[in-house]
């Protein structure tokens, strides 16, 4: 992989931000004196000094640095922000990513400049151990930016890129997805501690049965169903377990969560 020479500001260092920083460096796509983190309250950021990251609550000064700017902050609280760096914003130079939900590459540009270069990129936060399912898109940015935003999103898991109106679709399935998930194998280990584990083993059994599940997917490139075929027996145990699920709305429950999801992703952002 090719390391990436410029300097990247990361504008909301917060859950997101300071995952993809770490993934960044980790995989030798930047180094850490490339990139500067920002929020408002810095304190918050000392770690990530004392790691040779540049730190600063001066959004506009970092901006006007960089040749890459990823939007990190929340998308009720992009307009404010953006407002400040339009001044500094230098289409000719920059690149803008923006990982916030339901805010479209037009709406930055209407806020920011018409000529200006914008990719969206959604990720989850395996982004921490380079394990993201990172879905990137833009309507009107070159193809070199589309490609250069995928490349430093795969130094941090795995990319797909899909239109733009699928944006908010796969914000619910894989951003929001990993807590869907998640529940499911907390729920799992709570039926585990019912029938005689204490908790701690419980929580181990099911996260590497889930873990299991999604790496025979993966590496077989199976289908669920050719997997769960394998394992329900004949008037075996699995099938009466996966019915009983099935009787009171496991699949409906999960469809309908990840359809609620996604019209919520869509209104997150209120245009001013
Ligand atoms: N969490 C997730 O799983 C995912 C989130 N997203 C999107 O990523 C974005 C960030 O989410 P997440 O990281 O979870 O949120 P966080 O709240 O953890 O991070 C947002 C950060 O932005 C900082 N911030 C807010 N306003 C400003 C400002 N004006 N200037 C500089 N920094 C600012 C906040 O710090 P301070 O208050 O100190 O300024 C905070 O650290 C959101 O738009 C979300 O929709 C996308 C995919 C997955
Ligand atoms: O819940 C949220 O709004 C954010 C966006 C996707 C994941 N977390």
């Amino acid at each position: 992989m090719e390391q990436f020479t410029g300097k990247i500001a990361i504008i909301g260092s917060g859950n997101i931000g300071t995952s993809l920083a770490k993934g960044l460096v980790k995989s030798g796509y930047a180094a850490a004196a490339q990139i500067t983190l920002t929020r408002r309250n810095i304190a918050g950021l000392s770690a990530y000094a004392d790691q040779g990251f540049a730190v600063s609550a001066d959004n506009p000064a970092a901006v006007a640095a960089a040749d890459i700017v990823v939007l990190c902050v929340l998308p009720q609280q992009l307009n404010r922000l953006l407002e400040t760096l339009q001044p500094v914003i230098d289409p000719q130079r920059h690149l803008v990513i923006s990982v916030a939900s339901g805010v479209s590459c037009a709406d930055i540009r209407n806020k920011l400049s018409d000529a200006l270069q914008v990719v969206r990129a959604m990720p989850n936060t395996a982004i921490a151990i380079g394990q993201s399912m990172t879905c990137v898109a833009t309507d009107q940015a070159d193809e070199a930016n589309v490609q250069l935003v995928s490349t430093m999103f795969e130094t941090v898991g795995a990319v797909v890129k899909i239109n733009e109106d699928l944006m908010t679709a796969a914000t619910a399935l894989c951003a929001c997805g990993i807590a869907f998930f998640l529940r499911a194998i907390r729920a799992a280990s709570q039926g585990g501690v019912e029938i005689g584990f204490h908790a701690e083993d419980a929580l181990k059994m099911a996260v590497q049965t889930a873990k299991g599940a999604a790496d025979l997917l993966l590496l077989m490139e199976s289908h669920p169903e050719q997997e769960i075929d394998k394992v329900t027996s004949p008037k075996g145990c699995t099938i009466a377990g996966l019915n009983e699920m099935e009787h009171n709305g496991f699949s409906s429950s999960l469809i309908k969560g990840i359809k609620l999801s996604a019209v919520k992703a869509g209104e997150l952002y209120k245009k001013e």
